[in-house]
């Protein structure tokens, strides 16, 4: 059954994860709050000291000593203020900097432990943006919106506490303050339905950029005559959205001048009523002046509160996003990776027979191994995977969203996935080469993937020189196994670099070995700077054929007991093939090889060929022998000869 559904916003479960991190620096946050408070009480008790002063002069006509000293007290307060917002300034950004640079090492940790499947489904510019404006989308939350939280509250209690201990009657006026509230409301309705239809036409923009901003993209625009069209679509959205901004900005600007008029009346209002009560002797002329400075001092710290609304928004949608990260997963905890176990053996452990040629365990043992593939929900990350339809927290817009963005619908394939490997028995013995054929579909990557260790399996056991896989840690299990995908990755460092990563003590004579024996080092000869020769991404680019001969110099640096190659010589032509061929044999020496092949022509000098059909073991036996036979061999045999003539 496959199911559509909207994710419930995490907010909902709570963020957990992310509290756990900010907990770690919340004596520096007190610290920063209660700077806030003294930043935000200094600037009311330096307006009291002001009514002192006029009082004094007002009753008495002359400039004492005590004029001196409460003008004194004026300019320490002064100070105290702005010194305790510069340390508050500098102690939140410095806490909200360690939390942000916290959620992303965790982020990273969380992503890069992430079941294999988890990266097929995943747009890799969503994670980028995760782990980078997210994390600081979210960081406004503690630089920003909580520190005028903070000392608006301050403010605004202590003006009205204040005003309400001089007159209680003058805090009446402040009823104006919530209607004036009300009526910015109502305008902010106008603007988030501008702002709707923006974040829209902005989604619009943001996928037509990433479609046609991309090889694919432009390819399938060029092949079909539709950049200008392409170009067109994008210019009528930039120019709407400028429209759009425009109106928000419109309606932004009447609001506040709503709200500053009501503040002009509450001034209006105070000062008449202050007269009224100096004539009546209630209160002093300082009072009056007083009164007024509170009243109008109150109007920046209630806009400000209004205006971490949206902010807080952006802030909390991005701190949903960290969240989702850092709570995906199997286990749902980032601190654990999946591959550390209780209890599993650990690098620092001495390795008993380590990836031994003496160790006279099989390179490979499986033994009933079943694994069928999860359902997409339990590996996949809200907005990163199946993405497409999540913006980035850089696309939305600046002001304004309406709080009824919610993260995007993900389909859930909730459908029972079959067996990808049925019941495996198999053995690889030292210095045995195995091939794995099969029609599209039969389980080969599956068995490839659980081999390497990158899948653990359901129910059987995989063993390695001896060595139960799933028991051991990722050190552990990469000294003893070699994975060559079809793809290799390189990265975009030097030769030396890339051969290194897999033995970072090979001497430069062992890198120049490895390389002759995979016939690549002319090759690198020729390069301008020889094994410091930048390749990868940038640079010198190397052919598919050449990463692959890279991954398998690479990969026998460690020394493996096993190998598992998925197609190694896929992109080679038939002498380099030969050559690497026979080149295997001295670089690995007696681990066993575990060969993928999805063309026939690869596997006729494999010591053993192994059928897969339906996730099951069907045949096995040298290429010699299972031609002859009736069976699935024979029929792939056929059809690949016929594809190969057709
Ligand atoms: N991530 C996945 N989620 C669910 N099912 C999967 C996934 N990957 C593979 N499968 C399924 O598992 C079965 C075995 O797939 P596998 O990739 O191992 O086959 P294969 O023999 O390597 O095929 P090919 O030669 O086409 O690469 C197939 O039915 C496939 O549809």
């Amino acid at each position: 059954m496959t199911t559509t559904e909207t994710s419930p916003p995490p907010a909902a479960t709570g963020r957990r994860h992310v509290d756990r991190l900010v907990r770690a620096h919340r004596g520096r946050f007190a610290w920063s709050y209660a700077f806030q408070v003294v930043g935000g009480v200094a600037p009311l008790l330096q307006v009291l000291l002001l009514r002192s002063v006029v009082d004094g002069l007002v009753e008495e006509r002359t400039v004492g000593t005590q004029v001196a000293w409460q003008v004194a007290g004026m300019f320490a307060l002064g100070l105290v203020g702005v010194w305790a917002a510069y340390a508050a300034k500098v102690v939140s950004t410095g806490a909200a900097g360690a939390v942000i640079a916290d959620m992303q090492s965790s982020m990273f940790r969380r992503l890069t432990t992430m079941p294999i499947h988890f990266y097929t489904t995943v747009r890799p510019g969503a994670v980028v943006s995760r782990l980078t404006s997210d994390a600081h989308g979210a960081e406004a939350m503690y630089t920003s919106v909580y520190p005028v939280v903070v000392s608006g509250v301050t403010t605004i209690v202590a003006s009205v506490a204040i005003v309400a201990v001089i007159d209680p009657r003058l805090v009446v006026l402040l009823v104006v303050i919530p209607v004036a509230i009300a009526y910015v409301r109502k305008a902010e309705a106008r603007i988030n339905e501008l702002i709707g239809k923006s974040f829209d036409v902005t989604k619009e923009l943001a996928s037509t950029a990433e479609t046609f901003v991309s090889r694919d993209g432009a390819v399938l625009a060029r092949q079909h005559g539709r950049t200008r069209h392409e170009q067109a679509h994008f210019e009528e959205h930039a120019r709407e959205l400028a429209v759009l901004s425009a109106a928000t900005a419109k309606a932004a600007a009447t609001s506040g001048a709503s709200y500053g008029t009501a503040f002009v009346a509450i001034t209006a209002g105070a000062l008449g009523m202050g007269v009224w009560l100096v004539a009546e002797q209630n209160v002093t002329v300082g009072s009056v002046i007083l009164i007024v400075l509170y009243l109008q001092q109150l109007q920046a710290p209630v806009q400000s509160l209004l205006n971490t609304r949206y902010p807080r928004m952006r802030s909390s949608i991005a701190l949903d996003r960290v969240e989702a990260v850092l709570a995906a997963g199997p286990t749902g905890d980032e601190d654990a990776a999946p591959s550390t176990r209780p209890g599993t053996a650990t690098a620092a452990e001495p390795s008993p027979a380590g990836p031994g040629r003496d160790d006279p365990a099989p390179a490979l043992l499986m033994r009933g191994v079943r694994y069928r593939y999860p359902a997409v929900a339990s590996y996949s990350i809200d907005g990163l995977s199946h993405a497409g339809d999540a913006l980035s927290i850089a696309w939305l817009p600046l002001t304004g969203l309406d709080g009824n963005i919610r993260p995007v619908a993900v389909a859930r394939d909730e459908s029972e996935h079959a067996n990808a490997l049925d019941g495996i028995d198999l053995a690889i013995g030292r210095g045995e080469v195995v091939a794995v054929v099969g029609s599209s579909g039969a389980g080969k990557s599956t068995l490839a993937g659980i081999a390497a260790g990158l899948v653990d399996c359901d129910e059987g056991v995989v063993e390695v020189a001896g060595r139960t896989l799933r028991d051991l840690d990722e050190d552990r299990r990469a000294q003893l196994v070699a994975y060559i995908p079809q793809e290799p990755y390189v990265l975009h460092a030097s030769v030396r670099d890339n051969l290194r990563y897999a033995n970072p003590d090979a001497t430069d004579a062992e890198l120049l070995d490895v390389l002759r024996a995979v016939a690549l080092d002319d090759l690198v000869r020729q390069l301008d700077d020889g094994l410091d020769s930048v390749i990868g991404e940038k640079g010198h680019r190397l052919s598919g054929g050449e990463r692959q001969r890279l991954a398998i110099a690479r990969a026998a640096l460690k020394r493996p007991a096993l190998v598992v190659l998925d197609e190694p010589t896929a992109h080679l032509d038939t002498s380099t093939e030969a050559r690497v061929r026979a080149a295997m044999g001295e670089l690995f020496g007696d681990a066993g090889v575990l060969m993928i092949a999805h063309r026939l022509s690869t596997v006729r000098h494999a010591d053993r060929i192994v059928v897969l059909e339906g996730g099951r073991v069907v045949q096995a036996g040298r290429h010699e022998v299972l031609a002859q036979e009736p069976g699935r061999y024979r029929v792939l045999l056929e059809s690949s000869s016929q594809d190969a003539l057709s």
